[in-house]
């Protein structure tokens, strides 16, 4: 019967599928208010989960999405919508997103991300450190020890005029060869964001964590070799550059110790599906 074997690309499909039901089921809670929709090809699995419960099971829910896509899966599945911008104020702040959910295109064995294949990067940031909780949600192609291994390009949102300034000062950082994003095969021209912006793919060898550092490598690029942390602290200095697709840092459950809460990047647990049907989870230390 090996005719009717499902092929690769049917496989990886139901890889997602079966991390965002799971992920679904372990995090959204029933009384849960307000909930972020990342972007991308998984997350469309997130919103067919939530919309597997029934409409009396969210409808008590707000939906916040991270683009147009996203924007798109909330209304199609009869989903409340709100806006980033528009979410109840409470004393002076405007409320926190309970969850969000989103995809990745890769994560390290510290949660750390790459995001941003999807060029919708900016908005998935403002929407993950504005949830008192973060979940990722991937095929186990996904999974890697080191940022830049697998996915070996960190996506990074310009001002399309400040374009070759930043392409050469990322040359100057070790960058070996960063190129904006083109639109093609659907859009002649570049790649342009749901904000307007253009997308550099700036390859690194590598990201190191804390832990790798040591006397003799001190992580800052020096060597070719940059620290997550070193190098997203240099990128968000350089003019033109709006936002990076790392998600470093610390999570949102480790924010509130730290009094950071709407600082914080990283997820408390990300869910990769096999091609073999089972979920791995991989939860924050
Ligand atoms: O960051 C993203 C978009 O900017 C996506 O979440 C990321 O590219 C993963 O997408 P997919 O689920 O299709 O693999």
């Amino acid at each position: 019967m090996a005719g009717n074997a499902p092929n690769a690309a049917a496989l990886i499909e139901s890889a997602k599928k079966a991390a965002a039901f799971q992920a679904v089921e372990d995090h959204l809670s029933p009384t849960d208010k307000f909930v972020g929709i990342g972007s991308g090809s998984t997350v469309v699995y997130v919103v067919e989960a939530i919309a597997a419960k029934g409409p009396s099971f969210s409808a008590n829910m707000t939906f916040i999405p991270t683009g147009s896509q996203s924007k798109g899966l909330i209304r199609a599945a009869g989903l409340r919508l709100c806006n980033l911008d528009e979410r109840p104020v409470v004393d002076g702040v405007s409320v926190a997103l309970d969850v969000a959910f989103d995809g990745a295109d890769e994560v390290d064995e510290d949660l750390n991300l790459i995001k941003g294949g999807g060029a919708c990067l900016f908005q998935e940031k403002l929407v993950a450190v504005a949830a008192k909780k973060f979940i990722a949600v991937a095929d186990s192609r996904k999974q890697s020890p080191r940022l830049c291994t697998k996915w070996k390009t960190i996506p990074i949102e310009v001002l399309p005029l400040a374009a070759p300034d930043v392409l050469n000062r990322l040359k100057a950082m070790g960058s070996p060869n960063p190129v904006v994003r083109s639109g093609l095969p659907s859009k002649a021209g570049e790649c342009v964001t749901d904000n307007g912006m253009w997308i550099i793919d700036a390859p690194f060898p590598p990201l190191l964590l804390p832990k790798d550092l040591t006397a003799e490598v001190d992580g800052n690029g020096k060597n070719g070799a940059w620290e997550i942390g070193k190098l997203a602290e240099e990128l968000v200095k350089l003019p033109g550059i709006v936002e990076i697709g790392l998600f470093h840092g610390f999570n949102g459950v480790q924010a509130v110790g730290l009094g950071k809460e709407f600082q914080a990047q990283k997820p408390v647990a990300a869910y990769f599906g096999t091609p073999s049907g089972q979920v791995q989870v991989q939860n924050a230390a």
